[in-house]
């Protein structure tokens, strides 16, 4: 029998969507629904604890019937900022990242990165298409925490930087590259409605 480390999962619906004009994009409706209901639904059964990041319309998030925390940091220092307020939360081992405006995410996102780590022996797994890496997506162990929390202390704030510190192992998934799709525009939103 397969034995895995318990997941944490995270949506990270902290940023300010100001490609959309400024909008909380998580909550906008993408086919009648918000698209953080999209990925409550793909993520949520992959992970054995579901938690949401956001800065803004806390109440509404709640609605959802999960955890939902903003950044420790202030000032929308990045997805940077909702990974290290979720790994100080995170009640299991490995804790799982998805944002939340890409409603079409893998449904074995989680089993491919837990995968690739656990096969690399690495502290941070993340998802690549083809040349196109895809940083928000990634599975790292919660005793980052202290390295990140450094980091971000000492003013970092790229992802790919604190990544490029750790010992990570990319994942590919470009038999699904689709499911990466990332609704960042009014025009990109409107082009998946139908
Ligand atoms: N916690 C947190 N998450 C963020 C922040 N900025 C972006 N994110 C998240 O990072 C992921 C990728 O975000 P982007 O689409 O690049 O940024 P965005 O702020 O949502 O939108 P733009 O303002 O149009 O760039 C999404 O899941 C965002 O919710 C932030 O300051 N804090
Ligand atoms: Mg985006």
């Amino acid at each position: 029998m397969s034995t895995r480390e318990s997941i944490t999962g995270v949506i990270l619906a902290g940023g300010q969507g100001r490609r959309m004009g400024s909008v909380d994009k998580g909550l906008v409706e993408l086919r009648g629904r918000p698209m953080v209901a999209h990925v409550i639904e793909r993520f949520g059964p992959q992970v054995d604890e579901l938690i949401i990041n956001a800065n803004q319309n806390a109440g509404r998030y709640a609605d959802f019937g999960y955890p939902v925390f903003p950044d420790d940091i202030g000032g929308f220092a990045g997805p940077l900022a909702g990974l290290h307020a979720a790994l100080a939360r995170a009640q299991h081992p490995l804790v799982a990242t998805a944002p939340c405006d890409s409603p079409f995410l893998p449904a074995d996102l989680v089993a491919r990165l837990h995968g690739g780590l656990a096969a690399a022996g690495a502290q941070l797994a993340v998802a690549r298409t083809f040349d196109q890496p895809h940083p928000v997506f990634c599975l790292c162990r919660r005793d980052v925490l202290p390295h990140l929390d450094a980091f971000l202390a000492g003013g970092g704030r790229k992802i790919d930087f604190w990544y490029a510190t750790l010992k990570i192992v990319e994942v590919r998934f470009d038999d699904e590259e689709d499911a990466f799709r990332n609704i960042n525009t009014r025009d990109e939103l409107d082009g998946v409605q139908q």
